[in-house]
């Protein structure tokens, strides 16, 4: 059964649609996450949810319930937004049970609730210390319990990690995923960060000019992005319209090989960065265009060279068509101004719609 559904929600600010007829469904226990350009609507669409944004025309619902007139704090949704932080002035245990009070649980129960709820999110007796003297990863955490206090049908996260940095945002993430799975919590996420949502997320949601461009699971949205748009907005860069004929793609690099059953006609290919291959004799030979030898023999220049951990990502400027990035081993990678030949494989070339 789905938890929360929306049927056309349309919502327009400043004469245009900001969410443009947006239908989404979230199972019972499902983490989604949205992600998308900036101003694509995303936050538009957890407000919206949230009953902190009127709707112009559709349908929300939750666990079955109509939401249209229903306040905010009858909707049965956890918040977790920037604009929606912490009182600086009340201790983290008033915090937590903010909402608890406000529903009218009484003194004792409220406080046997935060006390389970700071347990839970690793602030075991937290209750008197004052919000100014935790760490930015103590007051996310805060701000998570808060949110779970009233135990909703849906937690909403608006940038729920947005200002920590890198390594604590990694390390939170994966204890997030943890307490939904435990919680069985329904869970409706924004952020800016591609690899947070991958890695909180069962589905992804990509929106584009308030229409969701795509949605799949993360290993589906990475590995079949549904169109240019999706491609290049997860950092695909070898994007190129081509044109399919058998087992072969005519593209501005040449004639590159596709996967067996690839459907002819116009499209667009992506080709990702593991898929252009450096030929082990970086001799520059006379580029024979077939599509039997995969492409081989597009000649590039190095651009420049990125260590990425343990690999390291070229920008290769070819001798015909758009740059062109690859991803090779530490080992041995050329150095900027060097001349490479590539070759392409057709296991990580994706055929995607033609472009509008
Ligand atoms: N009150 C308003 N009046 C007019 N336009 C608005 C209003 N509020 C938001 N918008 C516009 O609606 C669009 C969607 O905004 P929204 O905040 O939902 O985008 P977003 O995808 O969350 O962006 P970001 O990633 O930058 O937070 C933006 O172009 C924004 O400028």
């Amino acid at each position: 059964m789905s938890s929360l559904t929306l049927r056309s929600v349309t919502v327009r600010l400043g004469g245009r649609a900001v969410l443009d007829s947006v239908d989404l469904d979230v199972a019972e226990r499902e983490t989604v996450c949205v992600l998308g350009p900036s101003g694509s609507g995303k936050s538009t669409l957890l407000r919206a949810v949230a009953g902190l944004q009127e709707i112009g025309a559709g349908e929300i619902t939750l666990g079955g319930r109509d939401l249209a007139g229903v306040p905010v704090h009858r909707r049965g949704v956890g918040l977790m937004f920037q604009d929606h932080q912490l009182f600086p002035q009340r201790d983290v245990g008033r915090n937590v049970a903010f909402g608890l009070r406000m529903r009218g649980d009484g003194r004792a129960e409220a406080e046997r609730r935060v006390a389970e709820l700071l347990a839970m999110v690793g602030l075991p007796d937290a209750q008197r210390r004052a919000v100014g003297s935790l760490s930015g990863g103590e007051q996310q955490r805060v701000a998570l319990a808060r949110a779970l206090a009233p135990s909703p049908a849906l937690l909403m996260l608006d940038e729920p990690l947005g200002q920590l940095d890198r390594s604590l945002r990694e390390r939170l993430v994966v204890e997030l995923r943890q307490l939904f799975d435990e919680l069985g919590t329904t869970v409706l996420a924004v952020t800016h960060d591609q690899g947070e949502a991958f890695a909180l997320a069962d589905r992804v949601l990509v929106m584009r000019d308030g229409r969701i461009a795509q949605s799949g699971t993360p290993p589906e949205v990475w590995q079949r992005p549904a169109s240019a748009f999706v491609a290049r907005f997860l950092g695909f860069d070898n994007v190129v319209p081509a044109t399919v004929t058998g087992r072969a793609a005519t593209t501005p690099w040449g004639t590159l090989p596709v996967p067996d059953g690839t459907p002819p006609g116009p499209a667009t290919l992506l080709v990702r960065p593991a898929g252009v291959r450096l030929d082990a004799d970086d001799v520059a030979r006379p580029a024979p265009d077939d599509a039997a030898e995969g492409g081989r023999g597009l000649r590039c220049q190095v651009l420049a060279r990125t260590f990425r951990g343990d690999h390291v990502v070229l920008a290769l400027r070819p001798e015909r068509g758009p740059d062109l990035e690859a991803t090779v081993p530490l080992r041995g990678a050329p150095s900027p101004g060097e001349k490479v030949t590539v070759s392409f494989d057709a296991a990580e070339t994706v055929r995607l719609p033609p472009e509008d």
